[in-house]
Parts: C-alpha cells; sequence; structure tokens
C-alpha cells in the first residue's frame, strides 16, 4: 500500500554541510519524489555519507535546509519510526542472537511487523539462535536490513549496504531490497561505489562529485537527456542552444563528448548515439574532478573509488 502522504523523499535547498573549514556538502539542491529507488554514487568524500547521515539527523547542516518525507530530519518520535537506516558497516550487536535483534526491533519500534521480520530471517537462511556476531559480513547485512525493513518505514536510507558482500550475496541482498521496497510502498536512497549495482536496481540517480550535486533525477529522464556525440573538432562550436557539453574527449581529427540536450537533437555534422549509466555519471565526475580529457577513460562498468 502506498503511503498517504506525498511531500518529496528528500528535498534540499542550498544544503551545506561543513566539518571546520573543510566542505563535506555544499550549496545542495534536491527534489526526490516518493517511491524511488534513489543510487547515490560519487567519489570517496565526495558527502554521500554525510547527506544521509544529515538525512538521519544525525549530523546538522552548517546551512541550507534538508527535508526528509516533508518535516525537519529526526523531526521527533513518530518521523523517526518512519525512516528506516542502515549505517555504512551494517552495524548489529555481536553478543545478541539474530531472535535477540528481532525482539528488540519489536520493543522499539511501535510499527514493528513480527511476520515480515521472521519471514525475511527465514527467507535469507538465517539461524534464529545464532550470535550477530558469528555472522559472515553478508548474514549481518541481511539482518540489518532486515531489521530496518520490517519498522515498515517509509523511507529506507542505505549507507553502501552492500560493499563487503561477494557477488551472490549482493545479488540477493539487492533483490530483497527491491522487494521490500515493493512490499512496502517505499522509497529508498542507498549510496554505492558499484554502478552494475545502481543500474540494477536505482530507478532515480544523485551524482556528487567534489561535495556538489553534479546531476540528479530519474534514470529513465537522464539517459534520454543525454547523448553521445562524435563530430570533427570545429564542429562543436556550433551546438545548438539547449545543447550542453558535459565532457568531451579529444580523438585524432574528431571529437567525442557527452551532451545533455533540452530537447531532440536535430542533425548536424555529427553522429549521435545514447550513453550508458556509466558513461554519463563518468562524464560528471570526470568533469567534478577537473580531469584532463586524455585520462577520461570510459570503458568497462566500474567502481567509484
Ligand atoms: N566526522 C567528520 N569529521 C571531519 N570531517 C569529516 C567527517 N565526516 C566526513 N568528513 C569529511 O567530509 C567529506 C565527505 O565525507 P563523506 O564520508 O560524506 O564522503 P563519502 O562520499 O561518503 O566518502 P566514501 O565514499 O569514502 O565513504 C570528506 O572530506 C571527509 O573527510
Amino acid at each position: 500500500m502506498p503511503f498517504e502522504d506525498s511531500s518529496p523523499a528528500l528535498e534540499a535547498e542550498g544544503l551545506t554541510k561543513r566539518y571546520g573549514r573543510r566542505p563535506a556538502l555544499t550549496d545542495c539542491r534536491l527534489n526526490v519524489p516518493r517511491g524511488r529507488i534513489v543510487g547515490l554514487v560519487g567519489p570517496n568524500g565526495a558527502g554521500k555519507s554525510t547527506l544521509l547521515q544529515l538525512a538521519c539527523g544525525l549530523v546538522p547542516p552548517t546551512s541550507g535546509t534538508l527535508r526528509v518525507l516533508g518535516s525537519a530530519p529526526a523531526a521527533n518520535a513518530a518521523h523517526l519510526a518512519r525512516v528506516g537506516f542502515v549505517a555504512q558497516d551494517t552495524p548489529v550487536y555481536g553478543s545478541l542472537t539474530v531472535a535477540d535483534h528481532l525482539r528488540m526491533g519489536a520493543r522499539l519500534n511501535p510499527s514493528w511487523d513480527a511476520g515480515l521480520a521472521r519471514r525475511r530471517i527465514e527467507q535469507v537462511g538465517l539461524n534464529p539462535g545464532q550470535k550477530a556476531g558469528r555472522l559472515s559480513g553478508g548474514q549481518r547485512a541481511q539482518l540489518a536490513l532486515a531489521v530496518a525493513a520490517a519498522k515498515r518505514p517509509e523511507l529506507l536510507i542505505l549507507d553502501e549496504p552492500a560493499a563487503a558482500l561477494d557477488p551472490l550475496a549482493r545479488s540477493s541482498f539487492l533483490r530483497n531490497l527491491m522487494e521490500f521496497v515493493t512490499e512496502l510502498g517505499a522509497s529508498a536512497v542507498l549510496s554505492s561505489h558499484l554502478l552494475a549495482d545502481v543500474e540494477r536496481v536505482c530507478d532515480h540517480l544523485v551524482v556528487l562529485g567534489g561535495s556538489r550535486v553534479q546531476v540528479a533525477g530519474d534514470v529513465r529522464d537522464l539517459l534520454a537527456a543525454h547523448h553521445r556525440l562524435v563530430a570533427p573538432r570545429g564542429a562543436f562550436d556550433r551546438l545548438p542552444a539547449g545543447v550542453e557539453v558535459v565532457h568531451s574527449e579529444p580523438g585524432d581529427a574528431h571529437l567525442s563528448a557527452v551532451v545533455r540536450a533540452d530537447g531532440p537533437l536535430r542533425d548536424g555534422p555529427w553522429t549521435v548515439a545514447g550513453v550508458t549509466l556509466e558513461e554519463l555519471v563518468l562524464a560528471y565526475l570526470t568533469r567534478a574532478a577537473g580531469v584532463p580529457a586524455a585520462h577520461a577513460g570510459t570503458s568497462g562498468m566500474g567502481a567509484l573509488r
């Protein structure tokens, strides 16, 4: 059942967070609608964890505003219950058993769904009597996800939830995540360095680079608005209005560029092709990093490190 309130999952205006003089997020504007699975990507130190911590009310902004499900982050106990958070290292209580975690979840959360928690624990093959400290990284992540989802949150926030998992465990974790989000009618934001994971599960993208939002939007819209143009060098000086070069790479006689176009691209002295999500992300991050064009390789579905 979808939730009735339709205010954005996340809405930020001028959001800035500094640690001392070091900027972690600068002047960020975001509007993430409900019902999306959001991929938050960017290189190390881009500000992903900071944004997620701000959204959970764990740290305050230096300036600007952030609204989560229409309220200030962690505004009150009722609002806290609407948001589930799985932190970067999927922390669990080592001396407590899997079943203890579920009992504790039930005591702490008024909307706890014991049936959902039990079902998920069974499906991922966790032994309720097992001490959490003896679980593997993947099993810990599954337990943390089950506990966060059994709160029946409207928004699940996950900081690199699958980073430590092997490919099989990651695949099962992401499948579980998608099932939860669909079953709960919820929204989710997950940060990841793995573009293949983002491509697989996310329908909305936020790219952070150098503490700023580089690009954000529904994946389908972003892919429709971006193209790869290959053209003789001089042709890029005559691009029509409404076409912005995000990043270009030099060839011998031609330039290859990822461009953003407001509307359909008219014919010209260029060839036009679609871009993959990876090409799109790398074009923005390369531009943000100020990497010289010759170093901006885009081959292979990669990890952002
Ligand atoms: N508690 C803190 N105290 C001081 N500086 C911090 C703190 N937390 C983060 N930072 C700084 O803020 C910037 C953004 O860090 P953040 O952890 O949000 O990046 P990230 O995108 O999550 O990185 P990663 O991919 O490595 O996890 C970095 O320069 C980091 O050093």
